[in-house]
């Protein structure tokens, strides 16, 4: 089975690419976003150490976490970053590797994971095949942010900057998603991309083929070898 890394800086359109996988393209999904949410519902093992660590002005009256509040003291002081980032990340890695298993027994062997700090922290790179990047410009990035979640530049300018920057993830990714002109054009790039990793899976299907055979006859040489010397 082989794993794509789907990543990008926030608001660059992963969840638009991501879309077009689902829904043109049947394409399984792993989405770390969502996973991050799973792991502080309440009651869970990461909500109880966020509550620990931020203490319960951070969570409204019914006990779920505010995620606003959270977002604007996180994105504002990198130490609590850190912190915030060593309670959930651990939770998220470990909801991954089961989501893989769970494709991998299901017999797909290709799957696209979505995780917007595939480079940041480095975790999951090892074990990628490809890693794609969705990229626009800065100021396209900046403005799609700020419309999308109704935020002031500053708001959404400190978010921007914990992040890498576009620019260097694309120097580190194997492909280019360029998501700066219409969501036509990216849905035709992701198309072609996906063509190109179904492709893939079949040399993967015809070496597994080749290594079979060539193992069976080794053996079958080995036995008539030994058959005809005794
Ligand atoms: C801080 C939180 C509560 C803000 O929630 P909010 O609903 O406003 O944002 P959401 O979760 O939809 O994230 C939006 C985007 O922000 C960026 N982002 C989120 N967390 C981080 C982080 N720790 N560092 C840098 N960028 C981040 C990602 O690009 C993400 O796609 C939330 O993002 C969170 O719990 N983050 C920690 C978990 C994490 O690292 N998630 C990223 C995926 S692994
Ligand atoms: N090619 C495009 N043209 C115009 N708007 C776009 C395009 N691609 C994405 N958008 C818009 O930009 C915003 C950010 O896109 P999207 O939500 O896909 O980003 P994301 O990378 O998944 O963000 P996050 O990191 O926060 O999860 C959305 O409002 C989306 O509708």
């Amino acid at each position: 089975m082989f794993l794509v890394g789907l990543t990008g800086g926030i608001a660059s359109g992963k969840s638009t690419v991501v879309r077009c996988l689902v829904e043109d393209l049947n394409c399984p999904i792993i989405d770390a976003d969502v996973i991050a949410r799973e792991v502080v519902l309440p009651g869970t093992r990461g909500w109880r150490k966020i509550k620990d660590n931020f203490g319960s002005e951070i969570l409204y009256s019914n006990g779920e976490l505010n995620r606003e509040k959270l977002g604007q003291i996180i994105f504002s002081d990198e130490k609590k970053r850190k912190v915030l980032n060593s309670i959930t990340h651990p939770e998220i890695y470990k909801a991954i590797l089961w989501k893989v298993v769970k494709y991998f027994l299901q017999g797909h062997r290709f799957v696209v994971l979505d995780l917007p700090l595939l480079f940041e922290t480095k975790k999951i790179l090892p074990y990628t095949t490809f890693t794609v990047v969705v990229s626009c410009n800065e100021e396209q990035q900046l403005q799609r942010l700020m419309a999308r979640n109704s935020y002031t530049k500053e708001a959404a300018e400190i978010r921007i900057k914990a992040q890498m920057s576009l620019a260097e993830k694309c120097k580190l990714c194997t492909h280019i998603i360029d998501n700066s002109g219409t969501i036509e054009s990216t849905e035709k790039q992701v198309k072609l991309l996906y063509q190109e990793f179904s492709m893939c899976k079949a040399f993967w299907k015809l070496r597994i083929i080749v290594a079979f055979c060539a193992t069976s006859l080794l053996g079958l040489g080995l036995f008539l070898c030994h058959y005809l010397m005794t």
